[in-house]
């Protein structure tokens, strides 16, 4: 993920082989379309050399005194008067610039055609990608920075493909095409006029190396500013209540000046490229006139041929001062398909292993054996965690903050692995299940609920997709919810601002219930579902939450006293490690850390259970 050190282009080939390769099967599907604009392509180049020619004869054969057809050589045109030659070679003139002109149209269409078909898929894949990728990865990466991926690195990919890898293209054969000519025409000239080319290429080299450098960097500045902004807008709340508006807007503005600078100086780098073509071009025009013209004067070569070098020079211009933008720009796409490689080629910590199958429909015992944990190869978090839950039971997690309970319950999940020992569902090892099978089997409710800008049914319905209106509505029965989302204006077709803002955390909270119960899963997981709910909303998710566990493997993550007595068995965690467990009598009268926070807490009187938070 971490940004590359800033490359050469020599280096940036590999760059563009590697962006190839990756894509070629999606570029393989659209074989049809490339190669049909690759023709286009030739044909345009083909007509772009031809078109001085009909000049070169009016030159040659017309204007020059003593009018002799036959010397022309074309058994066709040595038949044609002067009027009619002149007639022949204009309208030939024309035919050429209107076969060009639609050969060009193909082969941009083609090839637009053929990019927006490939990047439309890479965009499709890497989406899908980011959304498979472990939390190990999205807990390090700026979500802004990928968001930046996703959107303007596929769409820069895009234009670049049409407004400059196809004229690269075309105007290096272009180029091409006519050296060899010149050099059928007239060698010494030709070697007059390509005399510059290395000091040309050169230049090119150094100055679009600098090029891309700036641009790799400024491309990371504007990926910082977008996560600095997706990040203080997405916690508006908190960032205005802590008023740390000015702190952010200083950090933003830090890197919009940077990214000023360096797209400033990448301005003046292509500027400067541009300019130092142009005064090249300029010098390779005068050699040739100069030495031209006593090459005619001597009768070596005729005016005509003076005027296909002069004019190929002319047409050579424009592309060589364009190539220093192009090659920019490549530069710049390349940059950017890196940085989406980056992404396709991290492979997820949690993925499906070889010969993974289906889980069965589970009963809800599980066994965590042995079981470590560490999200920082240094740093356990869990140790040597054993436990046993048979199905139906409900487990309180207890213990101070940070002691590891929420890390237990996403192992079961599989958000994470464990780095020893194996967590078993039914006996049979999580591991050797399909990831989305277990998931689909194990439902939710965590203390920040996460609901999408979506209608209040959709919502609903994410915990089993495709649900029946009578199954959504059964769930948010269940959940105390129905009576509220009927008082909404749509009831359920209401549609929720972005993260359910425009709910209260107890009525979020319901409908996270209902998300979970339509599951019907076996297991359910809740973390910390009460917390900063005030009584009147507690007691009503409390009910909701009852109906939901009832009968299946639950765990609890909870402060909240009541939910942890409740438990048919309770672990108390501290530090990654299970040091006491029991029901709630047991462990009062084992008289050990448990028992002390419980009488602790009693005596504070609150029902929460503060000690340690
Ligand atoms: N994504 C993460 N990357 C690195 N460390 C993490 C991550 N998430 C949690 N931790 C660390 O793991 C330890 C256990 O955290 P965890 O959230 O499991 O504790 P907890 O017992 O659930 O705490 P709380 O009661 O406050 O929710 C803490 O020290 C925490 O800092």
């Amino acid at each position: 993920m971490a940004a590359k050190d800033s490359k050469s282009l020599r280096a940036a080939l590999p760059g563009i082989v590697r962006i190839l390769r990756r894509f070629a099967p999606q570029l393989s599907k659209q074989k049809t379309l490339l190669i049909a604009s690759f023709v286009a392509l030739m044909a345009e180049i083909f007509l772009h050399l031809l078109e001085p020619w009909p000049l070169k004869f009016i030159f040659d054969y017309i204007l020059v005194p003593g009018f002799q057809p036959q010397s022309l050589g074309i058994p066709v045109l040595s038949g044609l008067g002067q009027f009619g030659l002149l007639t022949a070679l204009t309208l030939g003139l024309v035919a050429i610039a209107l076969l060009r002109a639609t050969a060009a149209y193909f082969s941009v269409v083609g090839m637009a055609l053929a990019a927006s078909h490939v990047l439309t898929e890479i965009r499709s894949e890497l989406y899908s990608h980011l959304q498979n990728l472990s939390l190990s990865f999205h807990h390090k990466a700026k979500t802004g920075d990928l968001i930046t991926r996703v959107t303007s690195d596929i769409e820069r990919l895009r234009e670049v493909t049409v407004m400059a890898v196809l004229p690269l293209i075309a105007h290096s054969l272009t180029l091409v095409g006519m050296i060899f000519v010149m050099f059928w025409l007239h060698w010494e000239l030709a070697l007059i006029a390509v005399a510059v080319f290395p000091l040309f290429v050169f230049c090119t080299i150094r100055l679009t190396k600098r090029i891309r450098q700036v641009v790799r960097s400024q491309r990371q500045r504007e990926g910082a500013m977008a996560a600095t902004a997706a990040e203080s807008i997405g916690a508006i709340k908190v960032v205005q209540a802590l008023s740390l508006q000015n702190m952010l807007e200083n950090s933003f503005s830090r890197h919009n000046r940077q990214s000023l600078k360096e797209s400033a100086k990448a301005q003046r780098l292509a500027a400067g490229l541009e300019r130092m073509v142009e005064l090249l071009v300029g010098i390779a025009t005068a050699l040739v006139l100069w030495r031209g013209v006593q090459l005619v004067l001597k009768q070596a070569i005729t005016p005509g041929d003076l005027l296909v070098f002069v004019n190929y020079l002319r047409i050579a211009f424009k592309p060589m001062r364009q190539l220093a933008k192009y090659t920019g720009q490549i530069a710049k796409a390349t940059a950017s398909g890196e940085r989406i490689l980056d992404v396709l080629d991290t492979v997820p910590d949690i993925r499906d292993v070889r010969g993974a199958t289906e889980a069965p429909p589970l009963r809800g015992s599980v066994r965590f054996e042995n079981v470590s944990f560490a999200y920082e190869p240094t740093n356990r978090i869990l140790h040597n965690i054993t436990v046993e839950v048979q199905p139906g039971q409900r487990i309180a997690l207890v213990g101070p903050s940070g002691g590891g309970k929420s890390t237990l319950v996403s192992l079961l999940l599989r958000l994470y692995d464990p780095i020893e020992g194996q967590i078993l569902v039914d006996g049979g090892d999580l591991r050797q299940y399909k990831l989305q099978s277990i998931r689909r089997q194990i439902s939710v409710v965590l203390q920040d609920t996460i609901l999408f800008a979506a209608s209040v049914r959709d919502n609903i319905a994410y915990g089993c997709l495709g649900a029946s209106d009578e199954a959504i509505e059964k769930a948010a029965r269940l959940a105390n919810a129905h009576d509220f989302i009927m008082a909404l204006p749509e009831g359920y077709e209401t549609v929720l601002g972005e993260r359910g803002a425009t709910l209260s955390g107890g009525q979020r909270q319901r409908i996270s219930i209902a998300r979970a119960a339509i599951r019907q899963a076996a297991i359910v997981i809740l973390d910390e579902p009460t917390t900063g709910l005030d009584n009147e909303n507690e007691r009503a998710v409390n009910e909701a939450l009852d109906r939901l566990t009832h009968k299946r493997t639950t765990f609890v993550v909870s402060h909240n006293l009541r939910a942890i007595e409740q438990a048919d068995l309770i672990f108390y965690i501290e530090n990654g490690r299970i040091l006491e467990q029991g029901t709630h009598k047991q462990l009062l009268r084992f008289n050990g850390r448990y028992a002390a926070m419980y009488t602790c807490e009693k005596q504070v009187g609150s029902g929460e259970w503060v000690l340690g938070r």
